[in-house]
């Protein structure tokens, strides 16, 4: 067993002292501590792996990163081009300076270029404790290029990796480290595991990416007890570089959060997966290996028609709200209601299901939002943050019994739409401050698609208007007789009007839309003149 080595505590008493700790600073400076990961590694210019790898591997786990560049490399697609070692003394300085002030919970170390580097840093890990150490032991990129000697081996077997809570070289490195004995089948590399294990680690994963004539990318670890077989569907791309840098932050991550060390390598591998199948078909530069993207924002085929704009307050301007029931009656799909209203001139649209099976409603969305992408018309989804989660579409529309703007925009990030309907200032005041782009007001008229719901009336519009700080579109029994009063109103804020029966519960859709944005029109430029 490791005699040497940073102690990992269960994640039970990990949790404990997390609580002292944060209680403790909270005292000192009213905040919390966040788990913290210290990255010592090599910076990559081209950005898919080394330190930059470790940082977005980590802000994407929700923990924050620290960084000590060993050395910098000149680096891109096509393989590494010029290496300029920081010197070593300026390598301690920069370990000293964070670990001398802040609470980091793990080391996790990449490219070491010299001994003197290694020696630097184990020495930094005597003076100031830290939970774990997760050692990647980077020799050479996958391009080929060598970034660490064949004279380092020795100080990596005799003096890092006992220190290790765990090592993760590649199928070349565990090699090296065994003196070059031969890896290419999965007993090969559980064999190498149980070798590398004897060195000192308390434990280890061989990663199988580049295992020949493998059709699974498999991993094995190894605790000194058992053994797992960690398989993923290998995916086809060419997009893997940096995908050693990024499952040891993430591993490093995880144990930051208190996961259990088999947990924190499982949620690891997994997330290295579901990044490269979401960046397979992402092209950045001209080599073989590109990165891919930790973000997981970059989704494979959605980005060509992805709206280019923020939202535009004039898109409130024809609101278009869906019914499913008005459209069965009319024997027609929700797609083809969706796309005769904006022909007709919609310049928005609010997909509202109340009793549609999940699945369906998940499937309605995705067609409607093709149709609308296709216009530029933005496609909201009423109450069902999965819904607009899972379709991709551009944002909810929230009630006041729905979830609260604020978790909605926590959930769905900053760029989608929420709107929220308020009948009151201080509701209005509310969907502000969570973080909402725009609300709907209503109803000003009464209506017989929303059952029990008081109406405001223009007064109770024209209140709302006046004091909130976001655009606003008039929602409730609006439809052509009356579109022309609220609107000619001219009240602040307000940006148009939303309609549901005045549509969809009409035979022509498009001629219904055609009719009401021209009078919306005639209303808005009598109220300039
Ligand atoms: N094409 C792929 N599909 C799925 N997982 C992969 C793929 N390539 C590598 N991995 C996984 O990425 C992680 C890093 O492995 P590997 O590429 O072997 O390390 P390194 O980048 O250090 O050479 C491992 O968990 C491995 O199984
Ligand atoms: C600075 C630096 N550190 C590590 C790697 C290994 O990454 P990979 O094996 O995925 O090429 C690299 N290429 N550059
Ligand atoms: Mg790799």
């Amino acid at each position: 067993m490791a005699s040497g080595g940073v102690i990992l505590s269960n994640s039970f008493s990990f949790y404990q002292k997390r609580i002292v700790m944060s209680s403790r600073m909270q005292e000192k400076n009213g905040g919390a501590s966040i788990p913290h990961v210290l990255s010592v590694a090599g910076s990559d210019s081209g950005a898919g792996a080394g330190i930059q790898a470790d940082l977005k591997a980590c802000a994407a786990r929700g923990v924050y990163c620290s960084t000590v560049i060993t050395s910098v490399t000149a680096q891109n697609t096509v393989g590494v081009q010029a290496v300029h070692a920081v010197p070593e003394d300026f390598v301690a300085q920069q370990l000293k300076s964070v670990l001398s002030d802040m609470q980091v919970d793990v080391v996790k170390t990449g490219m070491l270029p010299s001994v003197g580097v290694v020696k630097v840093l184990l020495q930094s890990l005597t003076e100031f404790s830290v939970r774990a150490l997760v050692v990647d032991p980077v020799m050479v990129s996958t391009s080929g290029d060598v970034l660490a000697g064949p004279s380092i081996l020795s100080t990596f077997r005799e003096e890092l990796l006992p220190m290790a809570n765990i090592v993760t070289p590649n199928i070349k490195e565990a090699s090296a480290l065994l003196g070059g004995i031969r890896l290419e089948t999965v007993a090969d590399m559980r064999n190498a595991a149980e070798l590398l294990h004897a060195l000192g680690p308390r434990n280890v994963l061989v990663k199988g990416g580049d295992l020949p004539d493998s059709l699974d990318a498999v991993d094995i670890f190894f605790n000194g007890e058992h053994f797992y077989e960690l398989r993923s569907s290998r995916i086809k791309t060419r997009n893997t570089h940096g995908t050693g840098c990024t499952l040891a932050s993430c591993i490093a991550a995880e144990l930051a959060k208190g996961s259990p060390m088999l947990t924190a390598v499982r949620v690891a591998k997994r997330y290295v997966e579901t990044a490269l199948e979401y960046s397979k078909d992402i092209l950045i530069g001209n080599g073989i290996q590109g990165p891919f993207d930790h973000l997981l924002r970059l989704k494979s085929g959605s980005q060509s028609f992805h709206r280019k704009d923020a939202f535009n307050p004039s898109d409130l301007f024809l609101y278009a709200v869906t019914d499913s029931g008005m459209n069965k009656k009319w024997g027609r799909s929700m797609v083809d209601a969706v796309a005769a209203a904006i022909q007709g001139g919609a310049t928005i649209v609010q997909l509202r299901e109340k009793d549609a099976e999940t699945r369906d409603f998940l499937e309605t969305a995705k067609s409607c939002l093709a149709v609308c992408r296709s216009h530029g018309v933005p496609l909201l989804i009423n109450d069902r943050v999965d819904i607009a989660l899972a379709s991709d579409a551009d944002g909810v529309h929230v009630g006041q019994s729905d979830m609260p703007a604020s978790v909605a925009r926590t959930l769905l990030g900053p760029e989608k739409i929420i709107g929220v309907s308020c009948k009151t200032i201080e509701q209005a005041q509310q969907a502000w401050i969570g973080g909402a782009d725009y609300i709907g007001s209503g109803g000003v008229y009464s209506t017989n698609t929303k059952a029990n719901n008081p109406t405001i009336g223009l007064d109770g519009l024209k209140t709302v208007c006046s004091a909130s700080k976001l655009p606003v579109v008039a929602i409730g029994g609006i439809n052509a007789s009356n579109a022309g009063t609220v609107m000619e109103m001219g009240l602040p804020n307000l940006k148009g009007v939303a309609v549901v029966s005045a549509l969809f519960d009409r035979e022509n859709v498009l001629a219904e839309t055609k009719k009401l944005h021209a009078l919306l029109m005639e209303a808005s430029s009598s109220k300039m003149q």
